[in-house]
């Protein structure tokens, strides 16, 4: 559905996306998962046609997105990171102008209309203004519009930033909706949010493109070491004992327990294994009570950091930047 390449894109002497390469599958929820600055909003721009590029390209189902934007923009319904409303106007006068100005003839118009309002619920406040619903209301009405012209992909840039946790949840579950009939791609620097909905997850750090799977195929990939935690009723010289003779075992860590006459161990297996058991068993049969036992494998937030660790924080800001190419405005989607 679509297919970057080679993408890059410098502001000045600033790389913020560099060389990146990804294909999204139709019919599936996409997060975009990335620290702050990490390159997340620039490449969204650039896959809407917002902005251009330096370098690369960037296809919607086959159309080339600075070659052909009409037909490659057509396909897209985009949501920016500060959603694009005319606050003196009601959510019905405000869709009723984006669908006009994306080309949704009269009788199509209604009809998405009405879906638009429908599937983001915003019916109840449709002849209110804009400026007087709240942010969690504007966020559905941004998202409603671009829903507007049928698109086959939806595009969201960080959709839950600044809302309460009720709001969060609700839109997570327009999300969810919205994926049953569109491909979605959704960008955010919160993992907990990408785990919440996403089928794939892209990493970006640095501007590039650092792990593209499902987030179980990503825990498994990077579950390099297992390791048990356990909390015994012995001492150290024990543990060691016991533990130690385990087949399998690549590192043993004691410390003293919370109280006193106990040790908690750290236990690392390579290649990974499960060792609950036979430790069981080797404790039993030492006479050393068990009194704690926890299996940890790399989670999906170990997975983040370590892919994200290279990235520094923000130093530079926006303004001070010089910016490129002229007909990034010009290129602004309505
Ligand atoms: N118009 C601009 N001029 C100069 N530098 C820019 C401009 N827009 C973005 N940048 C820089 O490019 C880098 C990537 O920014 P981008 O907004 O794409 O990141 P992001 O992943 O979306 O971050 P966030 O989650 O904070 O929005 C950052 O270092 C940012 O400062």
């Amino acid at each position: 559905m679509i297919e970057i390449d080679h993408l890059t894109k410098r502001y000045g002497s600033h790389t913020a996306v560099s060389d990146l390469c990804l294909t999204v599958e139709p019919g599936q929820i996409y997060g975009f998962l990335g620290p702050n600055g990490a390159g997340k909003s620039t490449t969204m721009n650039i896959m809407t046609g917002c902005l251009a590029a330096t370098e690369g390209t960037v296809r919607i189902d086959g159309h080339d997105i600075f070659d052909e934007p009409a037909q490659a923009k057509a396909l897209i319904g985009y949501l920016p990171e500060q959603p694009p409303l005319y606050l003196d106007m009601t959510p019905l006068e405000y869709l009723g102008f984006v669908a006009q100005v994306k080309g949704v003839g009269r009788e199509a118009r209604k009809r998405q209309l009405s879906r638009a309002m429908e599937v983001t619920q915003i019916e109840g406040v449709k002849d209110r203004l804009i400026k007087n619903l709240s942010k969690g209301y504007k966020q559905r009405v941004g998202i409603a519009q671009a829903l507007l012209g049928d698109p086959k992909v939806v595009i969201l840039d960080e959709p839950t930033v600044g809302l309460d946790p009720i709001q969060i949840i609700e839109i997570r579950d327009l999300i969810r909706e919205l994926g049953k009939e569109h491909t979605v791609i959704l960008s955010s620097h919160i993992l907990s949010e990408v785990r919440a909905v996403c089928q794939r997850i892209m990493i970006i750090s640095r501007g590039k493109l650092v792990a593209s799977d499902t987030p179980d195929n990503l825990e498994k990939l990077f579950a390099g070491t297992a390791t048990l935690e356990l909390t015994v009723k012995g001492s150290e010289e024990q543990a060691r004992a016991v533990l130690g003779a385990l087949p399998g075992v690549s590192s043993l860590t004691c410390r003293p327990g919370e109280e006193e006459g106990r040790t908690a161990i750290s236990l690392e297996t390579d290649p990974p294994a499960d060792l609950s058991e036979a430790a069981f068993h080797a404790c039993v049969g030492a006479g050393l009570p068990i009194l704690r036992m926890d299996m940890r494998r790399a989670s999906l937030e170990d997975v983040f950091l370590e892919l994200t660790a290279a990235d520094q924080p923000e130093l530079s800001s926006r303004e001070e930047e010089p910016l490129d190419e002229p007909e990034d405005e010009e290129d602004e989607e309505s």
